[in-house]
Formats: structure tokens, sequence, C-alpha cells
């Protein structure tokens, strides 16, 4: 059984308004359990729109997303999102924000503080399990996100541009521990990008978007084994791939803007 189908999907944003605005038109894919999607596109057209409905933040305005045949219709702790920005709670130390989640599962303190310490060792953070966010670098903190998100026990992490916010130095060393994790947990990972590299180095396949609104352009599968680098055998022929694609769809929107601005001073 796939872990999350996406059915015929369509989103308008403001429908019946005239700010209506198709955002994701009729996309239709599945991802395997343990399976570690990447999802690439021109800005704009509808990738953190697509994680938000798989993670049930959202709805789509027709077709139908599953997660292990049922219909998503509001959050789970079973889907976790990781933001851009590490979403922490300032007011909570690192082990109680990893831990906050599962007072709500009915957890008593000491289970909960044992949970939360197994995850804090598993992506290195024990040492810093008193501090305050404020206190750790943008990798720690979304390292801190990943406890808590295992901790929660969930199964797919559907990540917004996780590290787009580090520098090159800590995004490569958060590429590979998120490679790491995934390897050693067998967790379903949904993962946005804007840098072609990481989706060639993260991918097992990566779903490629067309511009507003989204379609899907071309899925295609990274048969590259792992560990890969800049030189490993078929990175160029994928990175090549994927900037051909983008290119083609970001000249095509810009055309049609282009296009709709001269036709739009013509009837003015
Ligand atoms: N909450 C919302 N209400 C109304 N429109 C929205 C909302 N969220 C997104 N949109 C619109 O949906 C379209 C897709 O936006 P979305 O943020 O999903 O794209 P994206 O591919 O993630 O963009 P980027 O790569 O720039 O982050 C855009 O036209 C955006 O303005």
């Amino acid at each position: 059984m796939s872990e999350i189908v996406c059915d015929r999907i369509s989103k308008i944003w403001n429908p019946d308004t005239n700010e209506a605005n198709l955002a994701i038109d009729d996309i239709s894919f599945s991802v395997e359990p343990g399976e570690f999607l990447v999802i690439i596109g021109p800005s704009g057209c509808g990738k953190s729109t697509l994680l938000s409905m798989i993670a049930g933040l959202d709805t789509p305005t027709s077709g139908a997303i599953r997660f292990r045949d049922d219909v998503i219709t509001e959050p789970s702790p079973h889907r976790s999102m990781i933001f851009q920005q590490a979403s922490l709670f300032p007011w909570l130390s690192v082990i109680e924000n990893v831990a906050f989640g599962l007072s709500l599962q009915g957890l008593g303190k000491r289970e909960r503080q044992q949970r939360a310490k197994e995850y804090l060792q598993q992506v290195g953070l024990l040492k810093s399990a008193n501090r305050y966010p404020h206190q750790l670098s943008g990798g720690m903190q979304q390292r801190a996100c990943i406890a808590r998100a295992l901790c929660l026990g969930t199964d797919v992490l559907l990540m917004d541009e996780p590290f787009a916010a580090l520098d090159v130095q800590t995004r490569h060393q958060m590429q590979k521990f998120l490679l790491d994790i995934w390897q050693g947990t067998g967790k379903t990972v949904i993962f946005v990008t804007h840098h072609i590299d990481e989706a060639v180095y993260l991918a097992d396949r990566v779903l490629i978007l067309t511009a507003n609104p989204g379609r899907t352009l071309a899925m295609v599968p990274v048969d590259m084994p792992r560990p890969r680098d800049m030189m490993s055998k078929g990175f160029d022929y994928h990175r090549n791939l994927f900037i051909e694609h983008l290119r083609s769809e970001v000249v095509k929107a810009f055309e049609e803007q282009e296009l709709a601005e001269m036709f739009d001073t013509r009837i003015k």
C-alpha cells in the first residue's frame, strides 16, 4: 500500500471571488513507504500549497489525498511539517519543545522526558537539552524540530525548504544528517527545495512542477547509489536534466506574463 496518494488534486485559493487563483491543477502521484521524494518547480508553482494539503493544514478543492488509504481531512502526528524557519516555542527549553506533543498524547512526565532524551540523542542535541531555542544555531534548531517530529511518532516528514536559511556548510551537514536519520528510521520524506544539487543529492525521485498553476511536468527517478556527491556518476546528468526542465518553465511563465501585460496595456 502506498504511504501517500494524491489523486487528481486541484486547489483554487479564494474561489468564488475575483481573487480566485488556481494554484494546483489536477496533480496525481503516490509516495511509497520509506521513499524520499523531492519536489522542485518555479517560485509560486504551488509546492508549499501541495505540502500543506498533504499535512492536512489545507484541503484540495477537488480530488483527494490519502494516507494509507484514509482520506486526509486534518493534521495528524503521523505527518509532521518542518518549515524554513524552525518553529520551536521560544519560552520552552529544547527538551520541553521536543516533549511538548507527548503531553497531548497523555504520557506522564518521566516517560515524556525519557522519550525526548532518546530523540535528542539521535539528533546529537542531548547536551543542549536544557538550552532555549535562541541559544542554538539555525542547524541545531532544525535538528530539534526533526527530533520533535520523530518523538511524536511521525511516519511522514514534510519538509518545506528546511535548510534554505542555513549557510552552505551547515546546509551540507544537515543534508547528510537528514539522510542518516532517514536511512536509520525508514521514515517517508517529502522535501521541497529550490536547490537542484540538493534534489540530486537527496532524492529517490524528483517531482517537477510547471509554473503557476502547478501541474506535473515530470517525475524523475534518481537511480544513483548512495552515498552521493557531486563527483558521483550521474550527478551532472540529473542536475542538467532538472535545470533544463526548470529553465523552459521559467521562460514560459515569463513570456506568458509579458504577453498578458502587453495585452492588458492594449485594452486599457
Ligand atoms: N493561503 C493562501 N491564500 C491565498 N493564496 C495563496 C495562499 N498560499 C499560497 N497562495 C498562492 O498560491 C500560489 C502558490 O503558492 P505557493 O506558496 O504554494 O508556491 P511555492 O511553489 O511554494 O512558491 P515559492 O517557491 O516561492 O515558495 C501562489 O500564487 C500564491 O500566491
